[in-house]
């Protein structure tokens, strides 16, 4: 490949002379420009693989520079120089359609990391080549407009360094779609590390996070390194984002401006490259009008958002879901993949997943393990009709010993219907959930798995 060639656009002769050498020492060829028309005269000349551009210009600013780009050269990634603190321009420019920032006075570890990434990007994947390369088993399976679109947009930020919250409904793929942008980003040979922030007991969470050193608390016997250095150079991919205690949140956005992260009971700040992806099911606008989530992190996390629709509003892909499921599954049972019986069929097609494709995927193991002679009938579906999940009511309960229970047995079917009724009425929304039963996210999760609800 050829030598890369970065424009540089500053008014400051000094910064752009130290972009000059930084980049030079990388290998990067450097054309210098010092304001915005001087910025497109050389576009005209010359082919670029990257462009770094101050926020404010004599003659314009760089989110001018910034549109143009996309609107004439959309390949080629722009990075813009914003004022310390200045998160609003950074922000304002990932919107736009920047690579990513990097904030004045200019640290060269970060503008060097910065470059690395951005230049993976030359002779990346195709943009409007299909998904082919990416991991078969991580696909988003669906062909209707919202998941062409969905991946889409996966295609486009995967080459962005700006944070994604991904939001939908439990069970839509929030994680896949994560899987994904990492994969086709310029991060893909370094880790994805997913985590789940509601499964983290709160008192460990800022070891996990960020590490410990040996003796900071007892039982830390030996150093270790946290989330945030398994993730290096590579996604950070918080789950259940809103889970995070308020604490917590006021830690992450340090790490986030800092882009170093400092161990439990240590001195040094250790520097980290990670992209941070998110996913809710949770309305987090609403969770930061109720004050349980800050809004400076809200608005850091939320820079693009990523909205992963529900699997009722793109019952077009049920046909090539059920068969992918089915196939993956018989691979897993080493049996042949049953066929589906009409009526089979219809049930599916009737329902309307309030689970979505996870419910899906429950739905049709326990049918492929019930199916007899190559195929799935009717009576191998098991959906959970309205009338069930409500429950009886009160007055309908026969009491023991009456019904032949012990107590014990009863009020553990009490809870359960309880538990499920509570479920549906927040469409398998656990949070909510928890909320409207009146307790914790992790109670509720206990008496799930307790009660044998899990499977449902
Ligand atoms: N479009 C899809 N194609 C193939 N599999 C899918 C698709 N969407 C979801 N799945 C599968 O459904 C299951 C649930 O997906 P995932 O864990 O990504 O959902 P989620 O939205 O993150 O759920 P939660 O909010 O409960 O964490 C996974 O096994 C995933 O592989």
């Amino acid at each position: 490949m050829t030598k890369p060639v970065a424009l540089i656009v500053d008014d400051e002769p000094d910064i752009l002379e130290l972009l000059g050498l930084t980049l030079e020492q990388m290998d990067v060829d450097t054309v210098p420009a010092s304001d915005l028309a001087s910025a497109r005269a050389a576009l005209e000349r010359h082919h670029f693989d990257l462009c770094l551009t101050d926020m404010r210009l004599p003659d314009g600013d760089g989110m001018e520079l910034l549109s143009l780009m996309q609107d004439a050269h959309p390949d080629v990634p722009v990075a813009v120089i914003t004022a310390h603190g200045n998160v609003e321009a950074a922000v304002k420019a990932l919107k736009a359609g920047a690579f990513d920032f990097v904030s004045k006075p200019v640290d060269l570890q970060d503008l060097r990391a910065l470059v690395r990434t951005a230049l993976k990007l030359r002779g990346g994947p195709d943009q409007d080549a299909d998904d082919d390369g990416v991991d078969a088993g991580s696909r988003l399976i669906g062909d209707s407009s919202g998941m062409q679109h969905l991946r889409q947009l996966i295609r486009r930020v995967a080459r962005s360094q700006a944070p994604v919250l991904i939001t939908g409904e439990s069970g839509t793929g929030k994680e896949l779609v994560a899987r994904l942008v990492h994969e086709q980003s310029p991060r893909a040979d370094a880790p994805f590390v997913p985590v789940n922030c509601g499964a983290i007991p709160a008192e460990l969470m800022e070891s996990e996070f960020f590490g410990h050193r040996k003796g900071s608390f007892t039982g830390a016997t030996a150093d270790r390194d946290g989330l945030f250095q398994a993730a290096q150079g590579g996604t950070l991919f918080l789950d259940e984002v809103g889970e995070l205690p308020l604490a917590m949140q006021v830690k992450l956005l340090r790490v986030i401006q800092e882009r170093a992260v400092r161990p439990v009971g240590g001195r040094e700040e250790i520097p980290v490259d990670v992209r941070i992806l998110s996913a809710t099911h949770r309305n987090l606008a609403k969770a930061v009008q109720a004050g349980e989530f800050r809004e400076d992190i809200f608005y850091r996390l939320n820079v693009i958002e990523l909205q992963v629709p529900p699997l009722r509003e793109r019952m077009a892909d049920l046909a090539m879901l059920v068969e992918s499921i089915l196939a993956r599954l018989a691979l897993r049972l080493e049996m042949n993949k049953p066929d589906v019986s009409p009526e089979a069929w219809q049930k599916l097609s009737a329902h309307h997943f309030p689970g979505n494709v996870r419910e899906l995927e429950n739905v049709l193991e326990r049918a492929i393990t019930l199916s007899e002679g190559g195929r799935i009938g009717a009576e191998d579906i098991f959906i959970k009709t309205p009338a069930r999940s409500t429950g009886p009511g009160l007055a309908e309960w026969v009491l023991p010993p009456d019904n032949g229970q012990s107590l014990p047995e009863f009020l553990e079917d009490l809870e359960r219907e309880c538990i499920r009724r509570a479920l549906s009425q927040c469409r398998y929304n656990k949070t909510e959930a928890a909320q409207r039963l009146g307790m914790t996210f992790r109670q509720l999760r206990y008496r799930i798995s307790k009660l044998g609800l899990e499977s449902e």
